[in-house]
């Protein structure tokens, strides 16, 4: 017999206590009781209830903002500074704070932790990528949390994740997660703010990459950054590891727990496509690209509905400095992202075979070429 909506709703509820490895992302906003030093008490908690999800089987890792808020605090400063080294130090002085209660709270349970600093470009290279992979994989078979946040200290504005909601679906990708929470400061994503429209109404479920849900989402709070926006594009990031997202508020007592237990907290957002391969979600992830290539209507075609390669007799143009092996942007001309990949040629030797066909490579090149611009084992289309 079919179910119907409700009862599959509470189907994917009562699942999630099967979902071994989960990836929970704690928000500034809550972290920081809006800003007045770290809160300890909800802190206590949230581990209390990872350490009982670690007893019950699961792999955990904690995601957890708050340096740059807990740094404020602990210099003193009011208002969050817009200056880029100022954050910087900021983070460094708070970071010491986090760890430090991370580790005093899970000592409680006779647990350890871990500090792991990402940047972007830890996870754009392919070895610092595999080395972050195996670390975390290590530290969870030790039963070690790993404490993830940007390390924000080296990052620069062109390279930041900027919000942790990024950083999170990134890491729940790295790890293969089978769900990501993102816990916050309302109860979940609401069909529209609820700052500005107190009717909106809680979203119970819906898919990841389902435009409607994106568009219910609106910006952040003065403490965390992204607002539902990143949440939801989070969700939607996750999903290509096949991990689901649950968006919910983290002061809901026992939150962790319920989940777990298959209360109806909070938004799932489901994992609405086919889980694409390791590789090609690492080359999916990359935020900042290379280059562009700008591909006539034929190629987007072949790319969207054909799973093809791309050849460079379908590339317009190439913009941006990239070499072989760098991950570009593939875009139509009107400028929208339809894929990511692995270029074979540099920027100079791709302006060479623009609109090329594969048998004159060789002649444009100087030497024997490989035929497509990018292969589609190196290819994601967006
Ligand atoms: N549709 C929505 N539903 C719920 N919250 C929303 C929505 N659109 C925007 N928001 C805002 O997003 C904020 C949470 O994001 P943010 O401030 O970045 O927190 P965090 O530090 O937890 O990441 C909420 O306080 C809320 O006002
Ligand atoms: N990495 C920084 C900023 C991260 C941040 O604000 O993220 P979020 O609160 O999730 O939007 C920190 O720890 O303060």
């Amino acid at each position: 017999m079919a179910l119907d909506s409700q009862q599959q709703i509470q189907q994917h509820r009562t699942r999630l206590a099967g979902k071994k490895r989960w990836v929970i992302k704690i928000g500034s906003a809550l972290l920081t009781n809006d800003g007045q030093g770290l809160n300890r008490e909800g802190m206590q908690s949230w581990v209390d209830q990872m350490a009982e999800l670690q007893r019950q089987g699961h792999d955990i890792v904690l995601v957890s903002s708050g340096s740059v808020a807990e740094g404020m605090t602990r210099l003193g400063w009011s208002t969050r500074p817009e200056e880029l080294h100022q954050l910087q130090a900021a983070a460094a002085v708070g970071q010491m704070g986090l760890v430090q209660a991370y580790e005093t709270a899970f000592g409680k349970h006779d647990r350890l932790t871990a500090q792991v600093l990402l940047t972007h470009d830890d996870l754009s290279n392919r070895t610092r990528y595999l080395n972050a992979r195996s670390t975390l994989r290590t530290l969870m078979n030790l039963g070690v949390v790993p404490v993830v946040n940007e390390n924000d200290t080296v990052v620069t504005d062109e390279i930041c994740f900027g919000d942790n909601d990024t950083l999170g679906a990134l890491v729940a990708n790295l790890v293969e997660a089978d769900v990501l929470v993102i816990l916050t400061d309302q109860q979940g994503l609401f069909t529209a703010d609820p700052r500005s429209s107190p009717d909106a109404k809680l979203v119970l479920e819906g898919r990841a990459s389902d435009p409607a849900i994106a568009a219910m989402a609106g910006g952040g709070g003065v403490l965390g950054r992204g607002g539902m926006v990143t949440k939801v594009r989070a969700a939607s990031l996750a999903a290509r590891s096949g991990a689901e997202t649950l968006i919910v508020g983290g002061r809901i007592d026992a939150v962790l727990t319920r989940l777990r237990n298959g209360e109806l907290l909070g938004t799932l957002l489901l994992a609405d496509r086919e889980p694409v391969a390791a590789r090609k979600q690492w080359i999916a992830g990359h935020l900042q690209t290379r280059g562009d290539l700008i591909l006539d209507e034929g190629a987007v075609h072949a790319l969207r509905n054909g799973h093809r390669s791309l050849l460079p007799i379908g590339v317009v143009a190439a913009n941006g400095r990239f070499e072989r092996g760098e991950v570009v942007a593939c875009k139509n001309e009107r400028g929208e992202l339809v894929a990511k990949g692995l270029v074979n040629y540099s920027r100079t030797e791709a302006n060479k075979i623009l609109r090329t066909p594969s048998s004159g490579l060789e002649l444009a090149l100087g030497f024997v070429a490989e035929q497509e611009m990018i292969h589609r084992d190196n290819l994601v289309v967006i």
